[in-house]
């Protein structure tokens, strides 16, 4: 089985309902574009990328019903139809999620093509809404080989910059959140690279934090490791200075290796809360620290990282944790149920402070991986990203 994060065919849009991953496999039909705008606000779908391509999907979808099938119960008396409509449900998903700008650089992108396609002489609704639609579902299709490329070039990259026995000896590596499938069309990014890594038989393991409160990391890398047999460990976020600490070789980390959600002009980076301390625990034990991400991710409209909106999110998402319940037997096995349940972890259920993500300076990141090859600092210690925009 494929690792789908989105199911999409011309006039229908569903995701995997990540609240519910590892142990549920629910995929939510996305009918309307409040349909999308509520999957990407709750969190049953995330990623930088993926936010982008169901947003811009979802539109697509309710487009192609009404010229399918005329009228949709779920469409009737919206006005979807032609550049207006369009641009002005694409900045409603907008305000789903602030800090991912994948979001913001597809709306862009998708207006533009809209204004475009009503430019050109005799243009109709419906010529403007299939203008709209083929550039939606190519997005879907460009993700999956731009991830490919970034896990080529990634590994690659770490052939050259680790250890020098490569390619003999193996690597293990650190990462965290999910960067995978499940964050993308398919394929990963910064998880890209560790695919590519043991594609190419050069991971030893894969070692993933788990990412609290929403847990990325523990339910869903781990879940993506799992289904590709790739060898990991797991560790609790308070961990990693101890893992970077130990010397003995079976955790020997060479690189930690991130996702991004936002990349500033100089390269400073906001990815998800923790990012930060784990570049800081690199430099200090002298680790390699990089950032795999798409152009998509790179705002050069956005000068530094001091200038990127940091989504804070509700505190019982702090207080709480949510899994299903567990069924221990006999002989002392122990099953998971079926139920799902919500437990208070926290004395005060309102006092946690919740940031999705963190900024990590360019000064702590040595190379950002894209899928036009990898940018490292110049003699100054900048980030030029000009070559990879010259196409
Ligand atoms: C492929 S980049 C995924 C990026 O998005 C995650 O955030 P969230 O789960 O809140 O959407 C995390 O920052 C990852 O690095």
């Amino acid at each position: 089985m494929v690792l789908q994060a989105i199911k999409y065919t011309r006039g229908s849009l569903q995701v995997l309902d990540q609240l519910k991953l590892p142990y549920h496999e629910v995929y939510r039909d996305i009918r309307t574009v409040q349909d999308a705008w509520d999957a990407i606000h709750s969190m049953q779908v995330r990623g930088a990328p993926a936010i982008a391509i169901v947003a811009a999907l979802s539109i697509a979808a309710c487009l192609a019903r009404l010229k399918n099938t005329g009228a949709d119960p779920a469409l009737l008396g919206s006005d979807m139809s032609g550049a207006g409509p369009i641009c002005d449900n694409l900045q409603l998903l907008l305000t789903s999620r602030p800090t991912a700008v994948n979001l913001a650089d597809a709306v862009r992108k998708l207006e533009k093509v809209v204004w475009q396609a009503q430019a050109e002489p005799e243009s109709t609704d419906y010529s403007i809404n299939e203008a709209y639609i083929q550039a939606a579902e190519q997005m879907l299709v460009d993700d999956v080989q731009d991830n490919e490329n970034i896990g080529n070039y990634g590994a690659d990259w770490m052939s050259r910059h680790t250890i020098t026995a490569f390619p003999a000896a193996k690597l293990s590596v650190l990462t965290h959140c999910n960067t995978g499938s499940l964050a993308t069309a398919g394929y990963g990014t910064a998880l890209g690279i560790i695919r590519s890594l043991h594609s190419h038989g050069h991971l030893k393991r894969a070692f993933y934090t788990e990412t609290r409160p929403y847990n990325q990391g523990s339910r869903l890398t781990g879940y993506e490791l799992l289904h590709d047999n790739i060898p990991s460990t797991m560790i609790t976020d308070s961990m990693a200075g101890a893992l970077l600490g130990t010397k003995r070789e079976e955790e020997n980390i060479s690189c930690i290796i991130v996702g991004a959600d936002r990349v500033a002009a100089n390269g400073d980076t906001a990815n998800k809360i923790g990012t930060y301390g784990l570049a800081v625990l690199a430099k200090y034990h002298n680790v390699k620290f990089i950032v795999a991400a798409p152009r998509t991710t790179i705002d050069l409209l956005t000068p530094t990282g001091q200038d990127i909106k940091i989504e804070n999110r509700k505190p019982i998402e702090v207080t709480t944790m949510r899994g299903p319940t567990l069924q221990s037997s006999s002989d002392g096995s122990v099953t998971v149920g079926k139920d799902v349940q919500e437990i208070a972890i926290a004395a005060d259920l309102t006092g946690a402070w919740n940031p999705a993500f963190d900024v990590t300076c360019h000064g702590l990141i040595d190379a950002i991986v894209t899928e036009k090859g990898v940018v490292e600092k110049d003699e100054n210690g900048d980030f030029n990203f000009e070559k990879i925009f010259a196409d």
